[in-house]
């Protein structure tokens, strides 16, 4: 590896309600073939060794944190999160504060994809690491897309030659991240993945193909596809 900053941070947020799954527990808690989708999705972050810490924003109400394995991993720390995504991102940052530098790469995956592969962590840091502002995860669009009116009739179909479908990780430069996260949120603007920030900034984040199976835990079928692609993965 050839990158200036030598050190990778990661923060995952995994302060959400799951309103989605339609389960009474959180999704971050549900057995995922023996595992907690958690559990999982922080293994695959802890076998990146470039990563040195993994903050974890967690529910302030969060009661099944201490009784995971991982709660005891010397790598892994934790924060409260805020009521949006961003807002327990940027507190995730924020508590990284003594330790990262401007420069440092900072690496954002969600707790709800724990089916991303180390391997594919690895690569992105590699190919990322001279880029002076970073980049995602994504896929390309597969369907053809509708746009829809109001009623769910379509009103048009979409040129989908250039669209991608943003996954994480994602991985920016510390202090480029923090400032983009606040000013957006400052602003007012919705920010559902750390890109959209930075591109409201006015920088330019390269995309690193990923893989459909790095699906993100949505609706209660996403379970049961993410057991199949573990088991397949031979997990
Ligand atoms: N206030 C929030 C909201 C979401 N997340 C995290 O952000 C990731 C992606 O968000 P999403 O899939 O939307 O999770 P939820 O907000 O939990 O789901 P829903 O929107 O269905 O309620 C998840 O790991 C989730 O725990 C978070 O840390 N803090
Ligand atoms: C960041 C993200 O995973 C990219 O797909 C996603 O935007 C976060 O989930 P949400 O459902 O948009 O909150």
């Amino acid at each position: 590896m050839t990158a200036t900053p030598s050190h990778f941070w990661a923060v995952v947020p995994a302060a959400g309600i799951g309103s989605r799954m339609q389960t009474e527990t959180p999704k971050q808690y549900l057995n995922l073939a023996g595992k907690t989708v958690l559990s999982r999705s922080l293994g695959k972050l802890l076998a990146v060794p470039f990563i040195e810490r993994i903050m974890v924003a967690l529910s302030p109400n969060d009661a099944v944190w201490p009784s995971l394995p991982e709660a005891s991993e010397s790598r892994i720390s934790t924060v409260a999160g805020g009521s949006e995504r961003a807002d327990s991102v940027l507190a995730a940052l924020k508590a990284l504060d003594s330790y990262a530098a401007p420069d440092d790469w900072v690496l954002v995956h969600d707790a709800a994809r724990p089916c991303v592969q180390s391997a594919a962590i690895s690569r992105m840091l590699i190919t990322l690491a001279d880029h002076p502002v970073g980049g995602i995860m994504a896929t390309p669009i597969a369907d053809t897309v509708k746009q829809v009116d109001a009623e769910q009739g379509i009103a048009a179909t979409l040129d989908r030659s250039r669209l991608w479908a943003a996954q994480t990780p994602q991985l920016f430069r510390y202090g480029l991240l923090v400032a983009a996260l606040e000013k957006a949120l400052d602003a007012g603007v919705t920010v559902t993945d750390e890109a959209s920030a930075v591109e409201w900034a006015g920088h330019t984040p390269k995309l690193f193909s990923g893989s459909r199976t790095n699906l993100k835990i949505t609706v209660p079928e996403d379970l049961h596809l993410a057991e199949l692609i573990l088991a397949a993965e031979g997990e």
